[in-house]
């Protein structure tokens, strides 16, 4: 207690002081800090007889916080409004602390702000977990997004990008390929060598055509089984298909061996490929249908081979 404080305004301070909440009072005609609670010192380093002004306490917010939380809390301030705000307060050896500020606007008979009364409170566990959230909730749209057992992307986002992309084509007339792949005589590899060793396979084929893809918007995806796909935004008849002879050599370097394969030993693909320069009306999937007819022909004239669009 204070010499000469009333006994029931000491147990006020040492409730306030008490808290893990940090209240604090501003002064609205001078921009002064009339109080701030000595726990203020232990969760910034910052003394109380250090915050003097509102520009301290402005000075000692994120730079990236700083405008934002400024400009909100003056505005709801001068009209008279509650309210809180969520910013990184500066520590004396240089971290920061998420701090949730509850304020509240004192006003006199006539409407006109007194003061600002508040709460500091630390929130940055809350912060933290948020932050995991949303981390958390990254990595699971990422792996629904992913094929589990390749890791390249799966049908379903190849759909989306597809679709994407055909509009983004339709709008600036860019031509769109599309290669489809299938894994030759793959039921007899299987039949020779095990599933396992099959799931293995399916890894070491995608590794290889991944490698054939170069450009960052080019999309290689998991279409079914033994199947794979990738559309190359922007590619005409010419690029695509060397990016598809590309993919041939890429699974042809990776040495796959397969005894039992009527072509050789080695494991092959075939490729069905098709370019378009989607109209207004044309049907993305008349597009898909056309393409997969080409792999079709590419596996009854022999396999190992590229069928293109005519
Ligand atoms: N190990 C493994 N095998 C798969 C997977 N998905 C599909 N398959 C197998 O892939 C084989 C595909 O066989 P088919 O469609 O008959 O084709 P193929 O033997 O490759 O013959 P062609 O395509 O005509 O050259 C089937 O035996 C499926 O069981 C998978 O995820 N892992």
């Amino acid at each position: 207690m204070t010499p000469h404080e009333p006994p029931e305004s000491a147990l006020y301070r040492t409730l306030l002081e008490s808290t893990r909440a940090i209240p604090w009072k501003i002064d609205w005609a001078t921009a002064t800090f009339a109080y701030i609670g000595p726990q203020i010192e232990d969760l910034l380093g910052w003394a109380p007889t250090s915050w003097r002004t509102v520009q301290d306490w402005a000075d000692r917010m994120h730079p990236d916080d700083r405008d934002r939380v400024v400009n909100f809390c003056i505005s709801q301030s001068q009209s008279g409004v509650d309210h809180e705000a969520d910013y990184r307060a500066l520590t004396t050896g240089g971290d920061y602390v998420w701090i949730r500020d509850v304020v509240h606007v004192v006003r006199d008979l006539q409407g006109n702000v007194v003061s600002l009364v508040g709460f500091m409170f630390d929130i940055t566990e809350r912060k933290q977990n948020e932050h995991q959230l949303l981390q958390l909730q990254q990595e699971l749209q990422e792996l629904s997004f992913r094929d589990g057992l390749t890791g390249v992307n799966n049908r379903r986002k190849f759909d989306a990008v597809y679709e994407r992309e055909w509009q983004e084509a339709q709008r600036t007339g860019e031509p769109l390929s599309l290669l489809m792949f299938d894994v030759d005589f793959f039921k007899s590899y299987n039949d020779q060598y095990g599933h396992v060793e099959g799931d293995e396979c399916l890894r070491r084929v995608a590794r290889a055509l991944q490698q054939a893809a170069h450009r960052p918007r080019d999309c290689l995806a998991r279409y079914g089984g033994e199947e794979f796909v990738l559309l190359l935004p922007g590619a005409d008849a010419s690029s695509a298909r060397a990016v598809a002879q590309r993919c041939m050599q890429e699974v042809a370097h990776a040495g796959i061996v397969h005894a039992a394969s009527p072509l050789g030993q080695q494991l092959t693909v075939s490729v069905g490929m098709g370019t378009a320069l989607p109209g207004t009306q044309d049907d993305s999937k008349r597009f898909l249908e056309t393409v997969d007819r080409c792999l079709y022909r590419a596996k009854h004239a022999g396999r190992n081979r590229i069928e293109a669009t005519a």
